[in-house]
């Protein structure tokens, strides 16, 4: 393994921020970029990680400018994906010919119809999927990296990063050509290292889907009630209207040729549900641009596409949509128009 690792965590919010902690004090070379309080934070007090009983600090060289650092072995862009068409612009300074650029972001995403096997169903055309040109300007297919993050996080105050998941942070990644190599596994040995497990998830594409049905059910009824996920896991009505979510995400991820039935289960899902604010429901409180369109419009779009009927996510899908668009939240970007005729 190559080591220190030279990483840099593009936007060290929430979970970004998580990780340059960790993976900084684990010895790898982390530099941060980050902008506003936040920011000016991190230059005078470094990072500081609260998770469970443990207060963890680090210091990382931090900028709001990828041109302040060089080439590196790693680019972990853990922005919103609201955030991710004004990134491709700025992110070629700390690309090289060997860099992999790990996409953490939860929901649909914007590399999924990329590679994608021809046995698949034909994706919807969503607008998310036009940013690969401009990526593909800054990276090539092979460098690209899908990631699922299972680790539930806030910015508490600037400088300082809340995990509410101590007992379980992960990090699943895989190259989107479905090829290994050397520094994929590298990074999960790195990542695995810092206490953030990372394990081969076999499909990355399969991967994605198992992530959006916890968001698609999880985060949507934490922002439609206010309350935080465990909130539903405690009330049997929400609980049911979760499950019921989660069996129609199931039945759109295997229409589109992910089938994820054996894997997962919508009762140990919901029972799972952590106390904590999903960064939806944090989004929404903090007004800032939503992930309405990844996480709820795309697998609606996707349902219509293969003429599948989806009515208790419709009905969620509706209201969600709604209390955004009433604060201004539908990313004016990528989540602006209603995706699906039936919204
Ligand atoms: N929070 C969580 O627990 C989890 C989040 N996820 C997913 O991970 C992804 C990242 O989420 P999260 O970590 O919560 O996001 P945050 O909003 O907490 O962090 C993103 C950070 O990037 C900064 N940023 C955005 N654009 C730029 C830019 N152009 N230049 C410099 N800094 C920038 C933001 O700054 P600013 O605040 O000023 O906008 C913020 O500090 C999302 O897709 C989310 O859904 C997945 C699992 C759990
Ligand atoms: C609910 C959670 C923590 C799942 O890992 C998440 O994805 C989020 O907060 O957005």
């Amino acid at each position: 393994m190559r080591t220190p690792l030279r990483i840099c965590i593009y936007g060290a919010g929430a979970t970004g921020g998580h990780f340059a902690v960790k993976l900084a004090r684990a010895g790898h070379d982390i530099s941060v970029i980050a902008r506003g309080p936040h920011l000016v934070a991190i230059r005078e007090n470094g990072l500081t990680l609260r998770s469970g009983n443990e207060l963890l600090a680090a210091e990382v060289a931090a900028s709001d400018n990828a041109k302040d650092f060089g080439v590196q072995d790693v680019v972990i862009v853990a922005v919103k994906a609201t955030a991710i068409p004004l990134i491709a612009p700025q992110i070629a300074p700390v690309i090289g010919h060997d860099t992999l650029v790990v996409f953490p972001q939860n929901g649909m995403t914007w590399w999924y119809p990329l590679k994608l096997s021809p046995k698949c169903p034909t994706p919807p055309k969503l607008p998310i999927f036009d940013l690969g040109e401009a990526f593909l300007k800054a990276m090539r297919l092979d460098q690209i990296v899908g990631g699922l993050i299972y680790s539930a996080n806030e910015v508490e105050a600037p400088g300082i990063i809340r995990n509410n998941s101590p007992d379980h942070n992960r990090m699943d990644i895989g190259a989107i050509d479905g090829r290994g190599n050397d520094i994929i596994a590298d990074l999960r040995k790195a990542l695995s290292e810092a206490d953030i497990i990372s394990t081969d998830p076999g499909d990355i594409r399969a991967a994605v889907w198992a992530k959006l049905l916890t968001n698609m059910s999880g985060s949507t009824l934490a922002l439609a009630t206010g309350n935080r996920s465990d909130g539903t896991r405690d009330d049997a009505a929400l609980r049911e209207i979760y499950m019921r979510i989660v069996r129609e995400g199931l039945a759109i991820a295997a229409a589109h040729g992910f089938p994820l039935d054996d894997k997962l289960d919508p009762e140990r899902m919901v029972a799972r549900l952590l106390n904590h604010k999903p960064s939806l429901l944090q989004d929404y409180e903090q007004r800032r641009p939503m992930e309405i369109a990844e996480i709820v419009l795309a697998p609606v779009a996707f349902a219509r596409s293969v003429n599948l009927a989806t009515p208790t996510l419709d009905t969620v899908a509706a209201i969600v949509t709604r209390i955004a668009r009433d604060r201004g939240l539908l990313s004016p970007t990528i989540g602006g128009p209603a995706l699906s005729p039936a919204l």
